[in-house]
């Protein structure tokens, strides 16, 4: 069984919040693989990155997606960077698969000073977001089939128009 849809986007998109929101409106359960890596690993994501080093967090993160693509039936959230592995995007087609995207703008004031995202600690948090964006936005796309702006719009209202979107 697939999943109902599967949500991509870089970090503070939204994925966590929306994930949430629309599982709960379709009556659906959520699976956030941010959360199943800290809970396989025991450690939250940050210590991981510390003591281990991002590439062992990628294979990680690469079998629960994995998993949860092949199993989970609700609404999966994808850790903002999953889409960077060649195999996660192939086993993504033919998914079901929602973007949300977000400017540069707005995802450096959602993620703010928040330090539980290595990928932004240290450096200029603007450089290393628009650095980001520049590389995975055609990733975002290529996997997308199903594209939303979440600037300027409340998660209530991004998840009334994805509900209507999935109805279509
Ligand atoms: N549409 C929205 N409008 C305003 N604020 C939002 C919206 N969506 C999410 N937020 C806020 O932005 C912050 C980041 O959201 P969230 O944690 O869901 O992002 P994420 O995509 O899961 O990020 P990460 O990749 O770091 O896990 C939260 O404080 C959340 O409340
Ligand atoms: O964009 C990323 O690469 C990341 C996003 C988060 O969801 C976490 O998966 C982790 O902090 C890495
Ligand atoms: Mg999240």
């Amino acid at each position: 069984m697939a999943p109902k849809a599967v949500l991509v986007g870089p970090p503070g998109a939204g994925k966590s919040t929306i994930g949430r929101r629309l599982a709960q409106a379709l009556d659906l359960s959520l699976f956030d693989t941010d959360v199943a890596v800290e809970e396989e690993a025991g450690r939250t994501i940050a210590e991981i990155f510390v003591q281990e080093g991002e590439p062992a967090f990628r294979a990680l993160e690469e079998e629960i997606v994995r998993k949860a693509i092949e199993s989970h039936e609700g609404i999966v959230s994808l850790g903002g960077g999953s889409i960077l592995s060649e195999r996660t995007r192939e086993l993504l087609k033919g998914q079901t698969v929602i973007y949300l995207e977000i400017s540069v703008a707005e995802g450096l004031k959602r993620t703010g000073t928040n330090t539980a995202r290595p990928l932004l600690a240290g450096g200029d948090p603007r450089q290393k977001y628009t650095e980001l964006m520049r590389k995975r936005r055609p990733l975002y796309r290529e996997v997308a089939s199903i594209r939303i702006r979440t600037d300027g719009r409340s998660p209530a209202r991004v998840v009334q128009q994805l509900v209507a979107k999935l109805a279509e």
